[in-house]
C-alpha cells in the first residue's frame, strides 16, 4: 500500500469513507441499496451506514398520511419509488440535505437532471473539501450557449471531482439483484493517495502539481495539488482547485470505487472517459423515444433496430463533434454505458414505454408520464429539447436528423410517419 497513508498500528488506514446517496427516486433507492450492501460487506474502507437524501413527500401507508423518509426508514422500503424492494437496514433516509452530506467524503449524485442545479446551489460551501462524487445522472446540461456534462458542472460547482457511473441500468431489475453490468468512469489528476493512478485517457487535463500555500505540514510534501481544467462546449475553460484526499483515509481510486459498487448482479468496469460515459447515457434517452415512437406504430423490431443503429450513429457523432478527443469511440461500442445501454433502454426502459404508449393510445408522452410513472421522471424528453436547442443555436440540426425529427415529433411538428424517410436519407 502507498507509503502516502496515515496508518494505525495495524497497518490500516484510520478513517473510513463516510457515503451519501444525494437522491432517492427509482435509480437512486436501489443504487443506495448496493452501496449500502458494500459498506457493510468492507469495513476496512467505508463507515457501514449509507445515508441518502430524500426529498421529502407525503405518502399514504397503510391507509395513513406519513412522510416518505420516515416510512423509509421504519420500514426500510422505498414504498413510492422502489416497492417491494427491502433496502439494507444500514441506509439511513434524511430529508435534510445539509445534514445527510455533512461529513462524506464520497457523494454519489442520483437525481432527475432537471433537479441537480437547485441541489448544488443548496450544496456549496456545505460538504468536506476533499470529498470526490460519482454522477449517476443521465442527461447533459444544456444552455443556448454550450452543452456541458453533469459530472463537470458538479464537480466545477462543487470545487470536487466528479466521476460517473453509467450502463444498461434498468433499475428495477437491479433491485431485485438480476444480473447487470455498469460503466464507472473515474479520473481525477494523479494527486490523491491513489494505489494505481494510471490515466489511460484524460477527459480534462490536469496541471502539474504545485505546492498550495493552504496546505501544510507532511501533507504538502507528500500529496501535491492539482488544479482539474476543461473546455466546455461553449470554449470557456474553467480550473478546479482540488483539495486532497487527506492520508488517514484510504486512496479513493478505481479499487475503492469498484469496491464500493461491484455485487455479485452488478458488475463493474473501470474506465477513464467520463465524458463519453456521461454522454451515451444521456443521448441514448432520445434513441430510447425515437424506438418507442415506431414500435407504438406496430413497425416491429426491425425498425427499431434501424433507429438504434441511426441513433448510436448520432451519439458518436455528437460526442466527437462537441466534446472532442476527451470522448472515445470505444465506450459507445464496447461498454454497458454505450450500446448496451442503448439495447436495454429500446427494449424495457420508461422513456421507451412512454413513447411507445403515446403513439398507441393518441397521447403525449408528457400524458403518460404523468399517467403512468407515479412521479418518477422521463429524462428523454428533456434532453431531445435541450440538445435541439443547443443544435439550432449552430444551425447544425440537419446533421442529426434522427435527434430532430424525435424533438419535432415531441412537439408535434412532425409525425411518426415521417420517419421512414429520415432513415432513408441515412442509407449510404
Ligand atoms: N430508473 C432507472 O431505471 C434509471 C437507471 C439508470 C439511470 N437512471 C438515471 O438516474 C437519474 C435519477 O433517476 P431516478 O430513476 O432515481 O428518479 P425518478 O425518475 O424515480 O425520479 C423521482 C425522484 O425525483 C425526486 N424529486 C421530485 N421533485 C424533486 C425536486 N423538486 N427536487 C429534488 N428531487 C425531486 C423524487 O423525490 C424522486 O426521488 C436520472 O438521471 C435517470 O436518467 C435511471
Ligand atoms: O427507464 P429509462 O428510460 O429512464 O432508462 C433507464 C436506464 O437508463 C436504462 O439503463
Amino acid at each position: 500500500m502507498s507509503a502516502l497513508l496515515s496508518v494505525n498500528g495495524n497497518g490500516a488506514p484510520e478513517k473510513r469513507h463516510k457515503v451519501t446517496v444525494v437522491g432517492s427516486g427509482n435509480w437512486g433507492s436501489t443504487i443506495a441499496k448496493i452501496a449500502a450492501e458494500n459498506t457493510k460487506a468492507h469495513p476496512e474502507l467505508f463507515e457501514e451506514q449509507v445515508q441518502m437524501w430524500v426529498f421529502e413527500e407525503e405518502v399514504t401507508y397503510e391507509g395513513k398520511t406519513e412522510k416518505l423518509s420516515h416510512v423509509i426508514n421504519t420500514h426500510h422500503e422505498n414504498i413510492k419509488y422502489l416497492p417491494n424492494i427491502k433496502l439494507p437496514t444500514n441506509l439511513v433516509a434524511n430529508p435534510s440535505l445539509e445534514d445527510a452530506v455533512r461529513g462524506s467524503s464520497i457523494l454519489i449524485f442520483n437525481l432527475p437532471h432537471q433537479f441537480i442545479h437547485k441541489t448544488c446551489a443548496t450544496l456549496k460551501g456545505k460538504i468536506v473539501p476533499y470529498a470526490r462524487a460519482i454522477s449517476c445522472i443521465k442527461g447533459v446540461d444544456v444552455s443556448d450557449e454550450g452543452v456541458s456534462l453533469f459530472s463537470e458542472w458538479i464537480g466545477d460547482g462543487l470545487g470536487i471531482y466528479c466521476g460517473a457511473l453509467s450502463g444498461a441500468n434498468l433499475a428495477s431489475e437491479i433491485a431485485q439483484e438480476k444480473l447487470s453490468e455498469t460503466t464507472i468512469a473515474y479520473d481525477p489528476p494523479p494527486m490523491d493517495n491513489s494505489r494505481n493512478p494510471s490515466r489511460t485517457a484524460t477527459p480534462r487535463s490536469a496541471t502539474p502539481a504545485r505546492s498550495d500555500p493552504r496546505s501544510s505540514g507532511d501533507n504538502l510534501s507528500v500529496t501535491p495539488v492539482a488544479d482539474l481544467q476543461h473546455r466546455d462546449a461553449r470554449g470557456r475553460i474553467s480550473k478546479t482547485r482540488l483539495t486532497p484526499v487527506p492520508p488517514e483515509y484510504p486512496p479513493l481510486d478505481h479499487v475503492t470505487f469498484k469496491a464500493l459498487f461491484q455485487r455479485p448482479y452488478f458488475l463493474v468496469s473501470m474506465v477513464s472517459d467520463v465524458a463519453g460515459t456521461s454522454l451515451s447515457g444521456a443521448l441514448k434517452n432520445i434513441v430510447a423515444l425515437a424506438a418507442g415512437f415506431v414500435v407504438g406504430k406496430g413497425w416491429g423490431n426491425n425498425a427499431k433496430s434501424a433507429i438504434m443503429r441511426v441513433g448510436l450513429l448520432e451519439m458518436i457523432k455528437f460526442g466527437k463533434e462537441f466534446f472532442g478527443e476527451t470522448v472515445s469511440t470505444a465506450t459507445f461500442t464496447k461498454e454497458s454505458a454505450g450500446v448496451a445501454d442503448l439495447i436495454t433502454s429500446c427494449s424495457g426502459g420508461r422513456n421507451f414505454n412512454g413513447a411507445m404508449h403515446a403513439v398507441e393510445q393518441g397521447v403525449s408522452v408528457q400524458e403518460i408520464e404523468q399517467k403512468e410513472l407515479n412521479g418518477q421522471k422521463l429524462q428523454g424528453t428533456s434532453t431531445a429539447a435541450e440538445v435541439h436547442s443547443f443544435l439550432k443555436t449552430r444551425g447544425k440540426e440537419q446533421d442529426y436528423p434522427l435527434f430532430t425529427a424525435t424533438f419535432d415529433i415531441l412537439e408535434g411538428r412532425k409525425s411518426v410517419d415521417d420517419l421512414p424517410a429520415i432513415l432513408a436519407k441515412a442509407q449510404s
